[in-house]
């Protein structure tokens, strides 16, 4: 059950709108949506919401459908409609704000006169994301049931969610001032009653609609080549109708969107900003009634979870044999163990590792094996010890400049290590992290496990996904501490 599958339209509505979508397609757009243009279909997915699935057997490298360009949703298909002389808008921005000004109205579907049949696909709620469950939480004046799931994430999650968070208050802050300085914009939304007074004053429920839009956006964008350079333009981004039924799976991707690798590399015929092709893999034939996945990058369970508001369900088994890589952001316990230090030298090891580029994203990984500590978490408490050794033996006028040079020998790949007592001491520290992780991911999961159920469709899935979050955190560092015990070399 993830985003979609909270809808509260039933299949059959799916079904209905999966046809008027490829109809506007057709009639409008010119897609061929044939058996031999589109070879792809919508379905329901046990725990995904809906996902795409071969209506025949395909051979590899065959074309499963293009989408026409003025069917994708982005700063080109847009920027007519929104005009940003006096106020820039990101590609996120402008997106989410016209899926806002066209969002359906309960179970109907989008008025917009450009993209009505395709918004009218999209989820029509986001009531199991934990982005939804943090904003919830905000705006509500008494306890919630979501707060009980807020609770139960690791502190790792909590961290991104609040980054997520930021980003969200930040676009609705800039697409608000937006509005207010195009207010023609504003009042030539499809929708009813969004008269202008509606942004005078806080409007809590403009705002979770605009959520909605910006969850859409977030969760189904797709990156798309728009902007020749730099190849990392955030506005090189779309939404596009069918490739956005697509699940992911963390090893296998059976679609492969056709990206200029590079603008002089166009193929001929083709120009960056064109129709958007979708490809099977070359590796293998597709039978018909499989689903096709789309690999949506090589995230964390932690990125996913608060991105796109699910995880990758592995076994131990999976994890233990190295195939997936499990991993456990550590930034909370390394943070508490440099504050309980002695001012200046907490001070100074934050000055050194922030100057270096080594502050930040310490983490544990189950693989490639053996499981082990990141180079980044070695290389902080390299340094936290060698600076609590300088500061016990400190003489009065002694400076840390030798350590310091010592541990930029090692991280520069000029020495191997500062001392044999220094590695014994940073192994030992991981050997306590590992054992700190583990203690707080069984409480984790026996909080899961007492967590008072809802009478809410995802609840339970919502539960599962925490809990494997949790699963992770404890296998993950229990593999390390055993690598740690066994002398690996990392
Ligand atoms: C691009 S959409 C895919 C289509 C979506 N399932 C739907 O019903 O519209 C991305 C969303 O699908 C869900 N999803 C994708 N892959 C999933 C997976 N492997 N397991 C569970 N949910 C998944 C998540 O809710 C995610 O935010």
């Amino acid at each position: 059950m993830g985003a979609g599958a909270t809808d509260a339209s039933a299949p059959s509505n799916d079904a209905a709108r999966w046809g008027r979508l490829l109809q506007w397609l057709k009639d409008i757009h010119g897609m061929d949506t044939g058996p031999d243009g589109l070879l792809v279909e919508c379905k329901q997915v046990e725990g995904a919401g809906r996902g795409l699935f071969a209506s025949k057997r395909c051979l590899p490298s065959t074309t499963l459908f293009t989408i026409p360009a003025k069917a994708l949703i982005n700063v080109h298909t847009l920027k007519r409609v929104y005009p940003t002389e006096r106020c820039k808008l990101s590609a996120t921005q402008m997106i989410s704000l016209h899926l806002l000004l066209h969002r359906p109205e309960g179970d109907r579907d989008s008025f917009d006169p450009l993209f009505g049949p395709y918004i009218s696909t999209l989820p029509r709620d986001f009531a199991s994301h934990p982005l939804s469950w943090l904003l919830e939480r905000k705006l509500a004046t008494v306890s919630i049931p979501q707060a009980q799931l807020l609770d139960l994430l690791s502190p790792s999650v909590s961290a991104s969610l609040s980054t997520l968070e930021n980003r969200f208050w930040e676009d609705w802050r800039v697409v608000c001032n937006y509005l207010k300085e195009n207010l023609s914009v504003f009042t030539s939304s499809s929708r009813e009653g969004l008269r202008e007074e509606r942004l005078a004053s806080p409007d809590h429920e403009l705002m979770k609609d605009f959520l909605w839009a910006w969850l859409n956006v977030n969760t189904r964008c797709i990156y798309y080549r728009m902007r020749p350079r730099p190849k990392s333009d955030p506005d090189n981004m779309t939404l596009c109708p069918i490739l956005d039924f697509a699940n992911h799976h963390w090893e296998h991707t059976q679609i492969l969107p056709i990206i200029d690798s590079d603008i002089w590399a166009v193929p001929p015929g083709r120009k960056v900003g064109d129709d958007f092709q979708f490809l099977s893999t070359a590796d293998c034939v597709i039978e018909e009634g499989q689903e096709l996945f789309l690999q949506y990058g090589h995230h964390s369970n932690r990125t996913l979870m608060t991105e796109y508001g699910f995880v990758n369900r592995v076994s131990a088994e999976t994890m233990a044999s190295g195939q997936f890589s499990g991993e456990v952001d550590v930034q909370d316990i390394v943070e508490a163990l440099f504050f309980h230090r002695n001012g200046s030298l907490r001070d100074l090891l934050r000055t050194v590792l922030e100057d270096e580029g080594y502050w930040g994203d310490w983490t544990l990984h189950s693989s490639p094996l053996p499981a082990h500590p990141s180079y980044r978490l070695i290389s902080a408490l390299r340094l936290y010890h060698a600076l609590e050794d300088w500061h016990a033996t400190e003489l009065d006028d002694s400076e840390p400049t030798d350590v310091i040079n010592k541990w930029r020998d090692v991280v520069n790949g000029q020495a191997m290590l500062i001392s044999d007592s220094n590695e014994t001491q940073w192994r030992g520290t991981v050997l306590d992290i590992c054992e700190s992780v583990g203690e707080r991911a069984r409480r984790g999961l026996q909080q899961c496990e007492e967590v008072k159920p809802e009478n809410v469709g995802w609840w339970r899935w919502a539960v599962g996904n925490i809990g494997c979050l949790w699963r992770e955190e404890l296998e993950v560092a229990q593999a390390v501490g055993h690598s740690i015990r066994a002398g690996e070399e990392f």
